[in-house]
């Protein structure tokens, strides 16, 4: 439905975006995963022809969308990371003017802006101004305008960050539902990797600008099948303990949080023994040693050698 191929765009002399290529098929919801300043605005931007590639297509139902870019933008429904709402008018006052914008009026306008404000859950509050909505309700309202021409492809830039939790969950809620229910194609950027590990059918990793990793979670998982990630909780931490891991090449990254160590090791037969030794001999006393199913944080730690949120 919608592909990008060898997409690159430079700043000067910064690669923002390094030859990415993607496809969004009809009906997915793809995750775009990466820390801040992979490239994944970049990317967005300039699939959804608002920043002109220095290198690349973007094909849109195979016709090259960056030549002819109507059709693409009439389907395409884009909530930018930055709200732009005008403060000191209504909910209902913002979303006629920007479904004028998409050329809607009259009764077919204002049923539309009605539509979106049940759908975002703030129908009840349409007649307040924006200047007293919080973050996550303004972000609500941001998504509504998105909504109002019916798009067909939906693309979000980490639309929960800095908001409160029930606005975060609601707006997931409605995500999932647009995708599953109103069968709208997600292509949802986020760097907290739980959002879309549940929202996102597939998933690609960006980093430095370029995709390093894509597949669904489990295939993702896959690529860690020669290691493994154990747990290990301690009364007391022992930065000694945590050295003398570090320093053995078997363990490939041991990363430290409150209760204790997060290590990926080759997979062996001896890993919790091997680890129990490393115990003894500095005499740490795990209250919890733990194999575990690896998360997307870990492919990634894995893959860049960094964490998500570095
Ligand atoms: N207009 C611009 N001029 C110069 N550099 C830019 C511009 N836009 C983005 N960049 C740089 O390009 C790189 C990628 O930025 P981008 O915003 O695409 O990353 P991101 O993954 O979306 O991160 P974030 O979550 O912080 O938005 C960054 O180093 C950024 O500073």
């Amino acid at each position: 439905m919608l592909e990008v191929i060898g997409l690159s765009k430079s700043f000067k002399a910064l690669k923002a975006v390094d030859g990415v290529d993607f496809v969004l098929n009809k009906g997915e919801s793809v995750g775009l995963l990466g820390p801040n300043g992979a490239g994944k605005s970049t990317t967005i931007q300039m699939m959804s022809t608002g920043l002109t590639p220095t290198k690349g297509q973007v094909l849109y139902n195979n016709s090259d969308a960056l030549k002819n870019p109507k059709q693409l933008r009439r389907d395409l429904g884009i909530v930018p990371q930055d709200i732009a709402l005008y403060e000191e008018l209504s909910a209902y006052e913002n979303l006629l003017f920007f479904g004028r914008l998409y050329g809607l009026k009259g009764k077919m306008l204002r049923s539309k802006v009605d539509d979106v404000l049940k759908l975002v859950g703030l129908f009840d509050r349409k007649k307040d101004r924006v200047k007293n909505y919080s973050g996550g309700m303004k972000r609500r309202i941001n998504i509504a305008a998105s909504l109002l021409h019916d798009p067909k492809v939906l693309i979000m830039d980490e639309p929960t960050v800095g908001i409160d939790p029930q606005s975060r969950s609601y707006i997931l809620d409605l995500i999932r539902q647009l995708n599953k229910d109103k069968h709208m194609t997600v292509l949802y950027t986020s760097h907290y990797m739980e959002e879309v590990e549940k929202l996102c059918d597939r998933i690609y990793i960006m980093d430095h600008g370029k995709v390093i990793a894509s597949g669904t979670k489990q295939e993702l998982q896959a690529l860690m099948e020669k290691e493994e990630t154990v747990w290990i909780e301690m009364a007391q931490k022992k930065p000694a303990f945590k050295d003398a891991l570090v320093q053995d090449p078997t363990f490939l990254k041991v990363t430290e949080s409150e209760q204790g160590y997060k290590v990926i090791a080759k997979k062996r037969p001896s890993l919790l023994n091997d680890l129990f030794d490393y115990a003894k001999i500095h005499q740490v006393e795990p209250t919890v040693l733990a194999i575990q199913t690896p998360t997307l944080e870990d492919v990634f730690l894995h893959l860049t050698g960094r964490k998500l949120r570095d």
